[in-house]
């Protein structure tokens, strides 16, 4: 096993993955740099979740190799790649799985609580990151009976509360409405910008897509070559 270069946050190489016989990933090498926006841009069904659940330690492929930071996940016993995924990565998913008897503010703050952390010190954490992401209004409220996108956005918040290393957003605004969808990517992509965190933005919407700075089209479990014009109709399948 060869370290992967000191630059990359995340780097995989040759990664195959079956369900059951049927293959989701047929040899996906991918490198993401630190501080990077990509967006992996391809139909349902084509394997990005898969993907997103081996770069961020869920699950372990059937073949290749994960590094982060220079170090191997693919090796990691699970208890170890569960303390990464709780320490250094946050987790957005089509549905924002908000605890419904906790309200605003506790759920955001929840990676901190179970990490161990004060309530106080939890509490101004999560209060801060809904103030930076326009949802301090709600702190008190409870989620049911909140717009999808202020619920979303929460979510948002619960995933950069620990000032991860590696945010992993998995179709983040598919229960959207069209008009929200622009803005909570905005807000989390800035938020990301501003304090230098990676994301790895898996999405079938196109216009999604063009948030990232760089995005790698992806079809039949395999990922193309970076669109240099972000026309992701056509996914090309090469190496990346
Ligand atoms: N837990 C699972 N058990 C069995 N098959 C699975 C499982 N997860 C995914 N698959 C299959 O693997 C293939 C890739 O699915 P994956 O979810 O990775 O793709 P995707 O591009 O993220 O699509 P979607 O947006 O629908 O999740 C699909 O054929 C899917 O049906």
């Amino acid at each position: 096993m060869e370290a992967p270069p000191d630059n990359d946050v995340l780097w995989a190489r040759a990664l195959r993955h079956s369900y059951q016989g049927s293959p989701a990933l047929l040899g996906v090498s991918i490198n993401v740099r630190a501080g990077e926006i990509l967006a992996l841009a391809g139909p349902r069904g084509s394997g990005k979740s898969t993907l997103l659940r081996c770069l961020s330690g869920q699950l372990v492929p059937d073949e290749g190799e994960v590094w982060f930071n220079s170090g191997p996940v693919h090796t990691l016993p699970e208890p170890a790649r569960e303390r990464l995924r709780r320490d250094r990565f946050g987790w957005i998913g089509a549905d924002p799985q908000l605890l419904p008897e906790l309200n605003v503010w506790e759920n955001a703050a929840l990676p901190l609580l179970l990490r161990g952390e004060g309530s106080r010190t939890a509490r101004a954490a999560a209060r801060e990151w809904l103030d930076r992401l326009d949802i301090g209004d709600i702190a008190r409220r409870r989620p049911a009976g909140l717009p999808a996108a202020k619920r979303q956005r929460v979510a948002v918040a619960r995933a950069l509360v620990t000032a991860p290393a590696v945010v992993f957003a998995d179709e983040p605004t598919a229960p959207l409405h069209h008009s929200d969808r622009a803005q909570v990517l905005r807000t989390l992509t800035s938020a990301a910008r501003t304090h230098g965190i990676t994301v790895i933005l898996a999405t079938s919407d196109p216009d999604i897509a063009r948030h990232a700075d760089r995005v790698i089209p992806f079809s039949d479990g395999r990922a193309g070559t970076p669109a240099q014009d972000q026309d992701l109709s056509a996914p090309r399948p090469a190496v990346v």
